[in-house]
């Protein structure tokens, strides 16, 4: 009988996992899965189950990575909260599994995974897109992966300035008390964003936030927060004007609500 699975909780997991470790892993990992007919990594486009009595989904998200042999899911709710809830807005867990027997070897907290890997991809693209000269990093939404993504953007690269915004200055002024560099608190997301050489939008919007009247030519834009066909962040201008580069075409053209709203695909 196979033994039992390891618990692994979110302070081991925040303990375990290190960007220098997360960053490298997952440039590989993207690698092969960006590749056309990717045989590698096998990773259908999630599964999601709405909540709607909670305004939320469940995602199902398992993955297989053949030549490592590793087999794994992600199980994630996330929810689309009123401002000033203090719900919860994702909860996740990881099962990895022996991939021979079928049994579940693992059990790991995914808040702190979920954070981290998302950030560090957001910051692997910066890596490959930013300006060469990027002096000026502006977060939209001042929530958790705002917070993952000041971390990863500011251990992997040099900026000058640090800015903030959340449609609640209270929320954005907490956030800029909460990390370890200075971050300034701005009130309009235009002001936010003149000059910004990379944006992330990190955002639980519905509608755009971001309008690309206000973006610099040639800015880099991570855009995470619109993962549903009907949430948005970015304008039409602003996706009509851009360079768009996916990880999946077939995840985005089913989940980005950026892409499908936008009439860019
Ligand atoms: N693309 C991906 O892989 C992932 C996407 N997400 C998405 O990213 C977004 C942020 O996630 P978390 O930081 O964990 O959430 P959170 O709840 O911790 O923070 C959300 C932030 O967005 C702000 N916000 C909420 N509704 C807004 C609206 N209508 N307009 C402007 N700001 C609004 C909140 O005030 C808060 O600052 C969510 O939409 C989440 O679903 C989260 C994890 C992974
Ligand atoms: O990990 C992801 O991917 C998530 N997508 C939607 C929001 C929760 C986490």
């Amino acid at each position: 009988m196979a033994e039992p699975p390891v618990l692994i909780r979110q302070d081991e997991v925040e303990d375990l996992l290190h960007y220098k470790d997360l960053i490298p892993r997952l440039e590989v990992a993207l690698r092969k899965f960006s590749k056309l007919d990717s045989a590698e990594v096998i990773q259908p486009v999630r599964t999601t189950v709405p909540l709607q009595k909670y305004n939320g989904f469940l995602g199902l998200m398992p993955a297989y990575l053949v030549h490592e042999d590793i087999l794994c899911t992600k199980l994630v709710c996330f929810y689309k909260r009123e401002s000033g809830s203090t719900l919860p807005s994702t909860q996740a867990t990881v099962l990895l599994f022996d991939p021979e027997y079928g049994n579940v070897k693992a059990v790991m907290d995914g808040e702190v995974i979920t954070a981290k890997r998302t950030a560090a991809v957001s910051a692997i693209s910066a890596k490959l897109l930013m300006p060469a000269k990027s002096d000026v990093l502006t977060i939209l939404g001042a929530g958790h992966q705002a917070l993952s993504h000041y971390n990863v953007f500011t251990e992997t690269f040099s900026f000058k300035e640090v800015r903030v915004w959340s449609r609640r200055k209270e929320t954005a002024e907490r956030f800029a008390q909460s990390t370890q560099g200075h971050v300034t608190v701005w009130e309009s997301v235009e002001e936010a964003v003149n000059g910004a050489d990379v944006i992330v939008t990190v955002t639980g919007a519905s509608e755009p936030v971001l309008f690309g009247q206000w973006v610099k030519p040639g800015a880099h834009v991570a855009a995470v927060g619109a993962c549903r066909p009907d949430w948005r962040e970015l304008d039409d201008v602003l996706m009509r004007q851009a360079e768009v580069y996916v990880d999946s075409r077939e995840g985005a053209v089913a989940e980005s609500g950026d892409i499908i709203l936008s009439g860019f695909y």
